[in-house]
């Protein structure tokens, strides 16, 4: 039994929530949302989940926020209008398309919680499981598994172990409690013991790297909405990032002279474009 101190210390500052857009068909379901919602507030932890007030997303999201804890609902613009989902409880973060939210998603939270949903649900729960097998971050992962919705995931992973296509320590990625509470208890004294494929530093740089470039920072610099951060440089390439109110964090990368590398030294910016890194130095350099 845990004492009243012990809830309130959660080692998680906020916990990502995935689960279906729809209601599903028995009142358990519902009811298993709300009481993740509760146990969530009584723990102090906020809420990152999809956004919206469908299905048992919005119950999740209106427990937290009626319990006073901060909702941070990460949107995709194509299913932002009100008809699609919902009105979002709580701050709203739009993102171009469904893998920025993802990696917004993970990127907000210290933990993820499925509860039961559909493909959706599916497809958000095995991506972070393979993201925690690759090393890309060692967060927990559960399952809120109501009336043993996912017995059958769970038989079917059990399989592939047994098969030799997951390592029996990577079925440990999964943690499942039928409540909510049990869950996140269990969730709180998770030990990571897969081995990682590469370091989560590894990966970060790899991520900032690859990052796809079609912001036009030079535009959102010009409207003061954006603040360039260098943050190393390495021979004739420079990586950065812009934090900017409207598209959170983006970083970036350039390959440049050596002129403009002076420049990224003495603290002017970093950018991904050669147009668009003088289109900015001529902004900042004054
Ligand atoms: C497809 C349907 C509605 C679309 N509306 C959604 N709004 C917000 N987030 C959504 C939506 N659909 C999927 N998601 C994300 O996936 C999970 C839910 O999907 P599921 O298929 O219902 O399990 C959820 O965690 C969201 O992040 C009509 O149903």
């Amino acid at each position: 039994m845990e004492t009243l101190s012990e809830m309130r210390q959660s080692k998680f500052k906020s916990i990502c929530v995935f689960c279906g857009s729809s209601p599903g068909k028995k009142s358990t379901y519902q009811d298993a949302a709300i009481q993740l919602g509760n146990e969530l507030v009584s723990r102090n932890i906020d809420l990152v989940y999809g956004g919206g007030s469908i299905g048992l997303m919005g119950l999740v999201s209106q427990a937290v926020h009626d319990g006073g804890r901060h909702v941070i609902g990460v949107i995709p613009k194509t299913l932002m209008p009100r008809e699609l989902t919902g009105e979002t409880v709580g701050e709203v973060k739009a993102v171009a398309d469904m893998h920025q939210r993802k990696a917004e998603m993970a990127k907000h939270s210290d933990a993820f919680i499925a509860l039961p949903g559909g493909y959706g649900t599916l497809e958000e729960l095995l991506e972070v499981i393979t993201w925690a097998q690759l090393g890309i971050h060692d967060k927990p992962v559960g399952l809120v598994n109501v009336d043993g919705y996912f017995n059958s995931l769970l038989s079917f992973i059990d399989k592939a172990v047994e098969e030799g296509f997951i390592s029996p320590n990577a079925r440990h990625i999964i943690v499942s409690a039928p409540t909510a509470k049990e869950l996140v208890k269990k969730l709180e004294d998770y030990v990571p013991c897969h081995e990682s494929v590469a370091s989560k530093l590894s990966w970060q740089m790899e991520q900032q790297l690859a990052y796809p470039q079609d912001y036009d920072m030079s535009s959102a610099m010009e409207r003061k909405d954006c603040i360039p951060q260098v943050s190393w440089t390495k021979r004739l390439k420079f990586v950065g990032s812009f934090d900017s109110p409207a598209n959170g964090t983006m970083p970036c990368v350039a390959k440049g002279n050596m002129g403009l590398k002076e420049k990224v030294k003495r603290g002017h910016v970093a950018h991904a474009s050669e147009d668009n890194m003088m289109a900015i130095f001529g902004l900042w350099s004054h």
